[in-house]
């Protein structure tokens, strides 16, 4: 499997707006999207561009809070109430090819690839098969990768 660029780095919170004040204050993020609900997914999202080079914008990292009570990252807060790094994220060019690969490992994939907070394809391959990281796999969007 040949990974393409890492996309993001997805941190939990408890409170979106407490890990906002964090990066901004703290961190010295360049630029703090504006947060938005996706129930597909059950998560509050909210990106967060650290510093690259010369001003520019780096990585980014994505803070997501629980959203309704199925959130897949309940768990996770239970063993880690103040959050904590919870996923990385890497695109690749095809992501149904990229899906049977993992698969053809015999990685567990979790689910079928749906639709991601950068409007394209996801999906995530469990942490227990990924050295304890869970895995969050993209299809690379078609402008400049970011949000
Ligand atoms: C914003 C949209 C999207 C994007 O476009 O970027 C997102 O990023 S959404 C992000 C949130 N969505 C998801 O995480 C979906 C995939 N996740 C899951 O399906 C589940 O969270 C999970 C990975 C299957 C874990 O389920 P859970 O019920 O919480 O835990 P388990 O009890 O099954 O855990 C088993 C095992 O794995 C460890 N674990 C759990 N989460 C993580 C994690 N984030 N990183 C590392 N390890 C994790 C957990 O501690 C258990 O370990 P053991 O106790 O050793 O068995
Ligand atoms: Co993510």
């Amino acid at each position: 499997m040949k990974l393409g660029r890492l996309n993001h780095v997805g941190v939990a919170t408890p409170s979106i707006e407490a890990a906002i004040a964090y990066w901004r204050d703290v961190m010295g993020a360049v630029k703090i999207h504006e947060p938005f609900d996706m129930p597909s997914q059950g998560v509050k999202v909210c990106f967060v561009d650290t510093p690259g080079e010369n001003g520019t914008a780096g990585t980014q990292i994505e803070l997501i809070e629980p959203l309704g009570a199925d959130s897949p990252i309940h768990g996770f807060l239970a063993k880690n109430p103040a959050g904590g790094q919870h996923h990385m994220c890497y695109e690749v060019p095809d992501i149904h090819a990229a899906r049977a690969e993992f698969l053809a490992m015999g990685k567990k994939v979790l689910g079928e690839p749906r639709i991601g907070a950068h409007g394209t394809l996801i999906f995530f391959v469990h942490p227990r098969d990924m050295g304890g990281v869970l895995t969050e796999i993209m299809e690379t969007p078609k402008g400049d990768g970011t949000h």
